[in-house]
């Protein structure tokens, strides 16, 4: 897959130049609804489908503008001007192509996002006090170091029975797990980004569940994570497997501010970058950015499969996947869905179960290999007279 340099002002991060999510042809098949269940701002009210249209920039990380809202109804112009776009990224290795994958399973577990309820301040411009430093991976509890740690740091560490788990999930990158855990149940915390009754289950619901689906990734993969919110699983992908280039695609300020300073912090700035957007967006591409796409597709919390599909195919490479953590409802969800995914240029959705020996209870993910391009449906929109006026509209008044 070639690197796409044409996304350079598309990125945020440290410095450099993107990655490789290659090119692909636009292809909005369907109209975006969003579903997630976060809250809608009234600033960003526009309806959907606009998006390449808009004059402003759809990408940018630029911290301390006011976040959008991707959720119902959709905002047309999801991503405010946000002034400076600074490229991010250095270019890693490029990525393989992705080969599909196919063993049956069946569904177990369930998948929570990390975040608290979204709070009035979500809309906030800026992203909030400076990130807190981290005194340290926590990795192992550590009474003596308790007392001395913010509750919430102390509340992330790794508990002993989940220790090997993680070992055999993040192997020698397990101290790096556990700074972006301990950054998560910080910084993540004051931010409102997540809520600190999540803290303590950071690694059980959250951290080892996301990393388990990283045996469903080719080595070498390029990856887009759809909906990354805090950096999940995209985040966890790049910590636990240094071969993966990563693109975190998430439309809210306040959320890829915090995803932009933990890829700095984390030292990730070679392999993980920062997408502020909506996944249409990325895909059908902007006046500023290229159409991107990936060997992988992963979301996790993010919509019911008919809509993640409709996100998330298009991102992916021909012959590439849609990697969805899904939890007990997952067979469901392909029962209900695999029509309209299939009807997305998608192959049948297959349910696997990721981490098993290693986690209890397994991950459970949805895949759909993106078989086919289907041809974009576009939305009819009110009929136009010759000279441009809308038939049977109001008129020019006389
Ligand atoms: C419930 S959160 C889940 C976040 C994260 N994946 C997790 O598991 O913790 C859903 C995320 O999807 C993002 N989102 C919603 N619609 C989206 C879209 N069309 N494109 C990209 N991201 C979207 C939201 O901004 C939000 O951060």
């Amino acid at each position: 897959m070639t690197h796409d340099e044409t996304t350079a002002d598309a990125v945020a991060g440290p410095g450099g130049t993107p990655p490789g999510p290659s090119p692909v042809r636009h292809d909005p098949t369907v109209d975006p609804v969003f579903s997630d269940g976060e809250a809608t701002s009234a600033a960003d009210p526009a309806p959907s489908g606009a998006q390449a249209a808009s004059p402003d920039p759809s990408f940018s990380a630029e911290p301390g503008t006011p976040a959008d809202q991707p959720s119902d109804p959709a905002p047309a112009h999801p991503v405010e001007p946000s002034g400076e776009v600074t490229p991010t990224f250095s270019g890693p290795p490029e990525p393989a192509t992705a080969t599909g994958g196919s063993t049956a399973a069946v569904p177990v577990g369930d998948v929570e996002p990390l975040f608290a309820e979204p709070a009035a301040g979500d809309d906030r411009g800026p992203a909030g006090p400076p990130p807190a430093s981290p005194a340290g991976p926590s990795v192992v509890d550590d009474p003596a170091r308790s007392t001395e740690e913010p509750p919430a740091a102390a509340a992330a560490t790794l508990p002993p029975e989940l220790a090997e788990a993680a070992r055999t999930l993040f192997g020698d990158r397990l101290d790096l797990a556990a700074a972006y855990a301990e950054l998560l149940a910080t910084d993540g915390v004051v931010r409102g980004l997540i809520g600190p009754r999540e803290a303590p289950r950071m690694w059980e619901r959250h951290l080892l569940n996301c990393a388990a689906m990283a045996e469903r990734i080719p080595e070498g993969a390029s990856v887009l994570d759809v909906g990354s919110g805090a950096g999940l699983p995209g985040l966890v992908l790049a910590i636990a497997r240094p071969d993966l280039t990563v693109t975190l695609v998430e439309p809210l300020a306040r959320r890829t501010a915090f995803l932009v300073e933990a890829v700095q912090q984390l030292g990730l700035t070679r392999t993980v970058r920062v997408l502020r957007g909506r996944a249409e967006e990325a895909a059908a591409g902007t006046r500023d950015t290229a159409p991107l796409s990936a060997d992988i597709v992963t979301a996790r919390a993010v919509a019911a499969l008919d809509r993640l599909a409709a996100w998330c195919l298009p991102l992916a490479v021909p012959g590439g996947r849609l990697v969805a953590l899904k939890g007990a409802s997952a067979a469901e969800e392909i029962a209900e869905h695999a029509g309209a995914v299939t009807r997305l240029g998608g192959g049948e959705p297959e349910l696997h179960r990721c981490g098993v020996g290693v986690i209890d209870p397994p991950a459970v993910v949805i895949e759909v290999v993106r078989e086919r391009v289907v041809a974009p449906v576009r939305k009819k929109g009110p009929k136009r007279s010759r000279g441009g006026r809308r038939r049977g509209g109001p008129g020019r008044d006389r």
